[in-house]
């Protein structure tokens, strides 16, 4: 069978994580191909994911987009950059279960179909774009057959639909080298090492918001590029020495150097979002309280037994070294963020269950008996009840991949999401 009959459908899904930068990316040098003026340092996320599923058929007449079940514009920049360079780059594909054949030159002729949803909040500060983007890129290249002309031209390919995109490929922990060349061919991600070289860390992710920010990370780092001294001198100074030390950090496992960069880094993006003018605030009261929360305990016992990072929103991404101190940590918070009375507690800390088992915690109850830690006795901890959204226990996940049919988002005959 060739490209002749007008009835078929094509289609590829794939999964994309989302990543936590480390070392973060604010501040571009080129706006269209979307250039970073320092590289950053990521950890791929297991438990947030993007799921995407791309097709192509004759019958269809334009490209069209639905995202998390509803339509939205494909005639962006972003989107459209991403599919030219993905469609310029396709190949003979033959589909192995009907033996249909689409050629090389084919590909230019046909409108792709796109639904993808995200299993966490989107554009809320939880790297949506990122997953998003790196999953469309992802699934576009497996269903076209494209192939990479250079180790890391994917990631550069979604690096124009979001930068963090770019990190999101890889799994485990990954560096986006900022590049050079006007270019961008290398300004890609690389790996640094895969998830399982520091299979202990525990990542606590704490959904204080998921309403969409005020401020999206492009246009707030627009105006910081435009207006804020101290984010030259970090990008120019500090993160150049930073991503060393952060990578032989990862490395080494070192997590009391991990531990105090990543710290410290969220910490002068957001005085960098302070310098810009006017300022941006991303994080609020019950972000500064978690920091409070990690600052207090680490400062008790002497040396680092979490960290935190913020991106551009108030939720507080946390660190642990193992499962053991990941325990402390989820019963810290719990302590002073307990769920509302009548929550339901399966609801409020989803992901990897382990810790909780571990914590020995299952019901409201539990939450409620917990001791106060050591560093708050004697002083009135105050209990936040219904403060947080929820908590999503996470460890370093894996990067992009494809997903067998039972996974399609779209119709096998229309090519359309199911009503
Ligand atoms: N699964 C997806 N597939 C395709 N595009 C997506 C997907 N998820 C998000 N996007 C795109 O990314 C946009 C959200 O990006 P935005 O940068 O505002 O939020 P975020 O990525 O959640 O937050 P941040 O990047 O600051 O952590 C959406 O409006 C949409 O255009
Ligand atoms: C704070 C950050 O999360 C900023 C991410 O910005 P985006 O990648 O969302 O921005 P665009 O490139 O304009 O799409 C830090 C980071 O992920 O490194």
């Amino acid at each position: 069978m060739g490209i002749a009959g007008n009835d078929w459908v094509l289609m590829k899904t794939a999964r994309a994580p989302s990543n936590i930068a480390v070392i973060k990316y604010w501040g571009k040098r080129d706006e269209k191909l979307i250039l970073p003026i320092n590289s950053s340092i990521s950890v791929t996320l297991d438990y947030l994911f993007a799921t995407t599923t791309v097709a192509v058929g004759p019958s269809f007449t334009s490209d069209r987009l639905w995202l998390n079940g509803k339509e939205v514009s494909m005639e962006s920049e972003r989107y459209k950059n991403c599919l030219q360079q993905i469609r310029s780059r396709a190949t003979d594909v033959t589909d192995e279960k009907t033996g249909l054949v689409v050629k090389k030159e084919d590909w230019k002729d046909l409108h792709v179909h796109v639904a993808s949803r995200n299993n966490f909040p989107t554009a809320a500060g939880l790297a949506s774009s990122a997953a998003g983007f790196a999953c469309l890129v992802y699934a576009l290249a497996h269903l076209m057959g494209a192939k990479e002309t250079y180790e890391g031209e994917f990631s550069a390919i979604a690096r124009l639909g979001s930068g963090s995109a770019c990190r999101s490929l890889y799994g485990g922990f990954v560096k986006w080298n900022m590049g050079k060349e006007d270019s961008g061919r290398d300004s890609i991600a690389t790996q640094i090492v895969e998830k399982d070289h520091w299979k202990d860390l525990v990542i606590i992710i704490a959904v204080v918001s998921s309403r969409q920010k005020e401020t999206s990370s492009t246009a707030g780092m627009q105006t910081s590029v435009k207006t804020s001294p101290l984010l030259h001198h970090r990008a120019e100074v500090v993160v150049p020495k930073r991503i060393e030390q952060m990578e032989q950090a990862i490395l080494k496992q070192d997590f009391a150097t991990f531990a105090k960069l990543t710290c410290a880094d969220s910490n002068q993006f957001h005085a960098t979002c302070l310098d810009t003018s006017p300022p941006i605030f991303y994080m609020n009261d019950t972000s500064r309280r978690l920091i409070g929360l990690v600052e207090k305990w680490n400062a008790h016992e002497g040396t680092p037994q979490a960290a935190y990072t913020f991106d551009a929103g108030p939720n507080a991404v946390l660190f642990a070294p193992n499962n053991e101190v990941a325990k402390s940590l989820l019963q810290r918070i719990l302590y002073l963020f307990p769920p509302a009375a009548d929550a339901d507690i399966s609801k409020y800390v989803i992901g990897d269950q382990s810790i909780m088992e571990l914590a020995g915690i299952k019901t409201v109850q539990d939450i409620e008996s917990l001791p106060t830690p050591s560093e708050w006795s004697g002083i009135d901890a105050p209990r936040m009840k219904g403060e947080l959204g929820y908590l999503i226990c996470s460890r370093p996940g894996q990067g992009a991949i494809v997903l067998d049919e039972s996974a399609h988002l779209l119709g096998g005959t229309t090519g359309l999401p199911a009503e």
